[in-house]
């Protein structure tokens, strides 16, 4: 006979109960670790095994459950047990409510400590200065193209990029009321504006576009302005309680935008092979013919995928580029170490900036 509601309550309530000795048998374990680690001096955060913890849970998932939520589910559970280990504190473009905000929770899990900044710059200075550990920055939007100011910051930084997170980027209209009459200014970031135009065309073509740092701020504004309207995520609709005129508003239905995730090279070094890696470099050749065909040979020889080539202008007057270019694979692969050598030897300016687990 098919059991009643309370049984099966009652059942669950047995396997909770199970779960909860189980995930603090495993948070005491997390202690022990820490403990060895502050005696080695090494570091907490371990995003390689991390990566493997839920790749190999997932491979050995039967179900139900799926996939995505065994990755959401321990992402969370390791994000309390690396916080009992030591809190981490984690920079990006704040204030509460941003998309990057967003990113570093789905990334690090919510046992974080916020360090919300006013700009990309700002993440960069305060990972770099050491008020936070991490840094999560916008790298590239597939319908707007790469965060400029991002890849240019890449160049000097003593930063290093430890790992990658996208996330699907749902653009909302929001303001005090829930009706589109009246509006006569949008303030959101450039790259929102942007992403939304064909739809600020059809249904606010007189408002002005007005850009600000962020899309919270923009929410911030709207909050204190009747006929002024943002464009961010639900988090931030939350977070000012404004009310959601129109949803998903951005022109591309798959609008995502990928992040990195930054940190000085004494805080971690670069992750071991996890299975599913990359490898980001920056490099610039000779202004000579056939130069950018050269650097490819390599790749081709050593049978390593590019995974993105982006050019950057080198500011040098010259028409001369910087190349963004990732490959997948880890430099412990043979052929990957062959093929970077040989890449190294063709460029003028050879930089790694990370080598790091492949994101969601
Ligand atoms: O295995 C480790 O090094 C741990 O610190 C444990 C643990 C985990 O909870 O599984 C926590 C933090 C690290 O980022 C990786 C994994």
């Amino acid at each position: 006979m098919a059991k009643t509601l309370s049984e099966l309550r009652i059942a669950i309530d047995t396997v909770d109960r199970e779960l909860l000795q189980l995930l603090n048998r495993r948070a005491g374990l997390a202690n022990e670790v820490g403990e060895l680690k502050r005696g080695e001096g090494s570091p907490v955060f371990r995003p390689e095994r991390e990566a493997q913890v839920i790749n190999g849970l997932q491979a050995a998932n039967p179900g139900p459950l799926k996939g995505e939520n065994i990755a959401h589910i321990w992402r969370e559970v390791m994000s309390a047990c690396r916080a009992l280990e030591a809190p981490q504190r984690v920079a990006y473009l704040g204030p509460h409510g941003t998309f990057s905000e967003q990113a570093a929770l789905q990334f690090f899990g919510s046992s974080i400590e916020h360090v919300p900044c006013s700009s990309i710059d700002e993440v960069f200075r305060a990972t770099s200065g050491g008020s936070a550990q991490f840094g999560v920055v916008p790298v590239e939007n597939n319908t707007e193209g790469v965060v400029t100011r991002s890849l240019d910051l890449f160049l000097n930084t003593p930063l290093h990029i430890v790992g990658e997170t996208s996330l699907l980027v749902r653009h909302h209209l929001m303001r005090t009321t829930n009706s589109l009459e009246g509006i006569e200014v949008v303030v959101a970031h450039p790259q929102a504006l942007a992403q939304c135009q064909a739809w600020l065309n059809t249904h606010l073509p007189n408002a002005e576009r007005r850009a600000v740092s962020s899309n919270a701020e923009g929410a911030r504004l709207a909050a204190g302005h009747p006929n002024w309207a943002g464009i961010a995520g639900e988090r931030a609709a939350a977070e000012f309680g404004l009310h959601i005129a129109a949803h998903a508003i951005q022109d591309d239905a798959f609008n995502r935008t990928r992040f990195a995730v930054v940190c000085l090279p004494q805080t971690l070094q670069a992750p071991e092979a996890s299975g599913r890696d990359c490898v980001s470099l920056i490099v610039s050749v000779p202004n000579k013919p056939g130069a950018v065909h050269d650097i490819l040979v390599p790749l081709k020889q050593h049978g390593v995928s590019m995974t993105r080539f982006e050019s950057r202008p080198a500011r040098s007057g010259q028409w001369e580029y910087y190349f963004y270019i990732d490959l997948e694979g880890h430099p412990a692969q043979p052929q990957m170490a062959a093929a970077l050598q040989d890449l190294r030897s063709l460029c003028a300016f050879y930089k790694v900036l990370g080598t790091y687990p492949l994101g969601e």
